[in-house]
């Protein structure tokens, strides 16, 4: 059997979820065994129905009230005691910060090793798979060998494919032994963010501006530019270091892995580390004064010249000023 988290709001399936059980069925297909899913919190046991769509045929709902809230702890204990009464040939985490905690505690717990940031997988007795390393810098081709293999899924690197055919779910209940040391982190609250419109992560169209923007005001003509193509913007570790944008829209190594059909990178030189959030962007549109600066060489398009000019000349063109 393969088991696969899934995390949700409100009792919908996010995306990263969806990535990872498509990879999770993948594998239990090539096995012949049955895909089974895990989530937590009371309205969990909503996703059954949807699950049902891709394969998950029984979905063990861990209704604790205790884990309507994300506690890591709590969660990896939960899921090692399923380990303990369900044996699965492996775990399939989505690659969120969440899934990468849980699944390292679930390995400390049970001594099991983990391949975390996975983008290939060939399942077998051993799994042969290849997967990022320093944030997608590098690809390692390694092997996972173990009774229960532990993997997380690369965010953005598998498309959610709902299964060849629907299958029944069975919600079943699991409640495992849970003591107060298992709830030493959990989250107390949740406050609104005051970001607004389309979020980084899934935006189709992403303005990105760096140090050549030159200051925080500057960013208005990259918000007016991105408003009309219906996208968000987004900044370089640079800028965000700078002050002139909030640490919620770096894009990188350190920040949100972005995958837009467009992606305007402004005065951004290019850096290993920015370019490792983007390559997911069907296509890269590069506005540089630096004709030799590395995203230059990187993007599928490139204008040599000032933004400053470019962009207010692109909002003119859209019909937008700026
Ligand atoms: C461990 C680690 C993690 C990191 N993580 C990240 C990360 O997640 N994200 C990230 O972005 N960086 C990250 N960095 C930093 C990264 O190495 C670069 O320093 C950073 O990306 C540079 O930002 P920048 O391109 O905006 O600035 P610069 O490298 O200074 O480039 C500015 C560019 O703007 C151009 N320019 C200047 N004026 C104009 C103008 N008027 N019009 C058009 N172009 C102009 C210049 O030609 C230049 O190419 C990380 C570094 C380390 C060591």
């Amino acid at each position: 059997m393969i088991l696969s988290l899934v995390e949700h709001a409100g009792g919908s399936p996010e995306e990263p979820s969806l990535e990872a059980l498509t990879l999770a069925r993948e594998l239990a297909t090539a096995t012949d065994a049955a895909l089974e899913a895990v989530a937590f919190g009371a309205e969990s046991a909503a996703l059954g129905e949807k699950l049902g769509d891709y394969g998950v045929e029984t979905l063990h709902h861990v209704g604790d009230e205790r884990l309507d809230t994300y506690a890591p702890e709590a969660w990896a204990e939960s899921i090692a005691q399923l380990l303990d009464a369900t044996d699965p040939d492996a775990v399939v985490a989505p690659g969120t910060d969440r899934g990468q905690e849980v699944l390292a505690h679930v390995g400390a717990r049970r001594d099991l090793p983990m391949a975390a940031n996975c983008l290939d997988v060939e399942a077998g007795d051993v799994y042969e798979l290849s997967r990022q390393r320093w944030g997608g810098s590098l690809v390692e081709h390694t092997r996972l060998d173990s009774d229960t293999k532990l993997v997380t899924a690369a965010e953005h690197e598998f498309s959610p494919e709902t299964a060849t055919e629907t299958v029944e779910s069975t919600v079943q209940p699991f409640e495992p032994s849970l003591d107060e040391s298992a709830f030493r982190v959990s989250v107390d609250r949740v406050e609104e963010s005051d970001e607004t419109g389309v979020s980084l992560g899934e935006a189709r169209v992403v303005v990105g501006g760096g140090r050549g923007v030159g200051g925080p005001e500057d960013y208005d003509k990259l918000e007016t530019l991105a408003d009309s193509l219906g996208g968000t913007v987004g900044a370089s570790r640079a800028a965000v270091n700078e002050g002139w944008r909030p640490h919620n829209d770096q894009i990188g190594q350190t920040g949100t892995k972005i995958s837009p059909d467009l992606y305007v990178a402004c005065g951004i030189s290019g850096a290993v580390q920015h370019m490792v959030g983007c390559k997911g962007a069907d296509n890269i549109l590069a506005i540089n004064t630096d004709p030799e600066a590395a995203i230059m060489q990187k993007a599928d398009y490139a204008v040599v010249g000032d933004l400053h000019e470019v962009v207010p000349e692109l909002n003119d063109a859209l019909g937008d000023g700026g």
